[in-house]
Order: structure tokens, then C-alpha cells, then sequence
């Protein structure tokens, strides 16, 4: 984003129409997605009460619909790859929620596969941290019933927008660690929302050649509360001090709680793990795909600190592409483990055997 864009008070850049969006999705407040000559309003169900549900089926004469992603269509035994849409005339707000978020939930007697621009409203949320089903109508052009409501291009939800790459360095200080000694702590900001993000500097790394960098993602409960279901507390800890032992390194600490899901959509699934489900059908379970994270921020961040290629501390190769597939060279990888429990064993199994972790988990096990 250059000075003159962010200077120019006449017109919306993208990247601020879809946040503006955002915000208005999380309020519970319809936006409008422009799509040629159709409108089409929408709502997060996720933030809906029954009050706006049914508030929102009258100002659409009972014509709107729900979408569900192809994820939760396929948990309802429903095949279709762009997702489908359930029209909602004699449908109220309980049975909906049921159709999207409960665990086995009722097959809709009625749907249809749903168009594309719904499935852009669904993306909307996705940037929100919203649950992806999504309450739709289409409208008339300057309809009044909606006309205090933001309107989106849905262009501008794909495009990733040079504002939305622009980092810059806020501060750089320094904070003592147990157990690693001084660390840099540098502040980032940018990219969605213009949210803070940290890059942890050990030690002093030679940048002259490849970098041990670990990139890591938020979890409260693990990082935090020591939580026994995953392994991220251990990780992060081990992470930092193995960073250390190479003689230096980077940890970039992304706010990607859930994978990206958001704290709210994790809690929800942890709901359905304690049924049983593993971690990929609960995500599935919500309309949400596998992994929703995005490098674009750490590679961002690296850049700024002078690091273009790095040893990357991580079991999980999609990382590695994500930070390529962002200009990163990523020279080699180096596995960071946690300890295996009771609790963990199972979140760990389904990286290995569904996400393609490069853990050796009968070994974990078998040295516990
Ligand atoms: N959706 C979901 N996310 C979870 C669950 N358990 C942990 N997480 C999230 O998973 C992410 C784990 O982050 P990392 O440890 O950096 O990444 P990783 O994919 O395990 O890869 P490496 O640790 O680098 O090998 C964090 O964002 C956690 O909040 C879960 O049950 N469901
Ligand atoms: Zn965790």
C-alpha cells in the first residue's frame, strides 16, 4: 500500500470494504454481496439471535436460504463439491442451527447445490472467524429494507490486496525468558484487522546463512493453560529452546488459533471430540476445512527482519509450502515434539495419519 492510497480519502480501498464487512458480520448486521447484476444479502448464523433470524426472513418475504459448505454437506451424507443451499420459507431458526453446527445432524429434505456467490458469502466469514453457514437472500437493487447495509464486492474477498501484505515493524525490545535467556520480542502490524504479531528473536542468528525459524500458532489453551489435549504448550517451549541450541533463531508466533478457526469454532469442536469425533470430522463437522491457516504474514515478518532463507522447526509440511509458496526458501526442516499423553495421543494420530506430519508417534509413544 503506498502513501498516496492510504492518503486518499475519496474512495474505499479493497482491502478496507472487506473489513469494514467483516465487522458488520460479526455484529450481526446483513451485507450485501454484489455480484453482476444480482445482490445478494447475507448473514452469519454463527452471530445470528432468533430475533434477526426471523427479523431477516421478513424483510426477504421468507425467501431466503441457508448455505452449508460442501464439508458439512458431506457430514449430512449430501455430496456436493460447491456446498448446497437449503431454503428456509417454513424453517426456523433451532432446526437451521441443527442443519448447521449439530453433530449428526438432520439431513435437509430440501436443498439444491448452492452458486458461487454464496459461497463467497461463506469466504466473508471464514475472514471474520465466523462459522461458514451462512443465512442468504437475494434482493432488489435499492431494496429500502436494506439500504443502511454495507455492500461488498466479492472480488475483493479473493484478491489479496497489497494492503493486506503490508507489515511494518512497530517495536523491538527486549524481554528475558526462563530458561533461553534474552529474547527480542519485535511487533509487527498489519495484514487483516492491522492485528499485532510477534517475532520472538533468540540469541543472535547469523542471516548470512539459512535461519532456524519456527512458525507457530496460537493456542491459548495449550500455549497457555498447559491444556493436556495437544502438545503446543511443549512445542513452543521446545520449540524456542531448540532455536537456541542451533545458536540462534526466529520464532514467529501467528495468531492462527484453531488453525485459523478462531477460538470460538475450536471450543466447538473440542464438543465434538469429547463425542468422539477426531480433529479434521470436527472441524468437517462445522462446515470448516482441514487447516485455514495463511504464510503470507510470517513471510512477510521474515522479510523485514533481512531472512529469505531458513531452516524451518516443524512436523507439519504444509507449513513448509505455505512459507514457499511466499518467496521463502526453506532449506531444510527439523522436527519439534512435544510429549505424548493420554489426552494428546489421538490429536496426534490424526496429524499423522490425515494431515501428513512428519511424526514418528510409535516412537513418542514408545519412549514415554
Ligand atoms: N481446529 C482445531 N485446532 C486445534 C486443535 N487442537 C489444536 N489446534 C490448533 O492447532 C494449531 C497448532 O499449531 P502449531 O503447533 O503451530 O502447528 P502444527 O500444525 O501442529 O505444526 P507443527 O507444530 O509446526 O509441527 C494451533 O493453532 C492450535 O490452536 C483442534 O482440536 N482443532
Ligand atoms: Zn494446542
Amino acid at each position: 500500500m503506498t502513501q498516496d492510497q492510504c492518503f486518499d480519502f475519496q474512495s474505499v480501498l479493497p482491502e478496507t470494504e472487506v473489513e469494514r464487512a467483516i465487522a458488520e458480520l460479526r455484529f450481526g448486521r446483513p451485507v450485501i454481496l454484489r455480484g453482476g447484476s444480482r445482490q445478494l444479502a447475507t448473514l452469519a448464523l454463527d452471530c445470528v439471535t432468533p430475533a434477526l433470524y426471523d427479523r431477516f426472513a421478513h424483510a426477504t418475504d421468507n425467501r431466503h436460504s441457508l448455505f452449508l459448505t460442501r464439508e458439512r454437506a458431506d457430514r449430512l451424507g449430501i455430496s456436493a463439491q460447491n456446498g448446497i443451499t437449503v431454503p428456509l420459507a417454513d424453517i426456523g431458526f433451532e432446526k437451521a442451527s441443527r442443519h448447521a453446527y449439530a453433530l449428526s445432524g438432520d439431513k435437509p429434505a430440501v436443498w439444491a447445490p448452492a452458486d458461487p456467490l454464496q459461497a463467497d458469502a461463506s469466504q466473508l466469514a471464514r475472514l471474520a472467524l465466523l462459522l461458514p453457514a451462512m443465512v442468504t437472500a437475494d434482493i432488489e437493487p435499492g431494496d429500502s429494507r436494506f439500504a443502511a447495509c454495507l455492500s461488498v464486492d466479492p472480488a475483493n474477498l479473493r484478491s489479496r490486496g497489497a494492503g493486506r501484505q503490508h507489515f511494518q515493524q512497530v517495536v523491538r525490545t527486549r524481554v528475558p525468558l526462563k530458561q533461553i535467556g534474552d529474547a527480542d520480542f519485535a511487533v509487527f502490524r498489519g495484514g487483516m484487522a492491522q492485528k499485532d504479531q510477534i517475532a520472538i528473536i533468540v540469541g543472535t542468528p547469523d542471516l548470512t546463512a539459512p535461519v532456524p525459524v519456527r512458525i507457530h500458532s496460537s493456542c491459548l489453551t495449550g500455549d497457555l493453560f498447559g491444556s493436556l489435549k495437544c502438545d503446543c504448550g511443549d512445542q513452543l517451549r521446545n520449540g524456542l529452546a531448540q532455536l537456541k541450541a542451533a545458536g540462534g533463531g526466529v520464532l514467529i508466533y501467528l495468531d492462527q488459533e484453531g488453525r485459523g478457526t478462531g477460538i470460538g469454532a475450536k471450543m466447538r469442536a473440542y464438543g465434538f471430540q469429547h463425542q468422539g469425533l477426531d480433529t479434521i470430522d470436527a472441524d468437517a463437522e462445522l462446515g470448516l476445512e482441514g487447516d485455514n491457516r495463511r504464510y503470507e504474514a510470517a513471510a512477510a515478518m521474515l522479510g523485514l527482519l533481512d531472512i529469505s532463507r531458513v531452516v524451518l522447526h516443524t512436523n507439519n509440511p504444509s507449513k513448509v509450502d505455505g512459507l514457499r509458496a511466499n518467496g521463502i526458501d526453506v532449506t531444510g526442516q527439523v522436527r519439534v515434539t512435544g510429549t505424548v499423553t493420554a489426552d494428546n495421543v489421538n490429536y496426534l494420530r490424526t496429524k499423522t495419519l490425515r494431515a501428513g506430519h512428519t511424526l514418528e508417534l510409535e516412537s513418542l509413544i514408545a519412549a514415554e
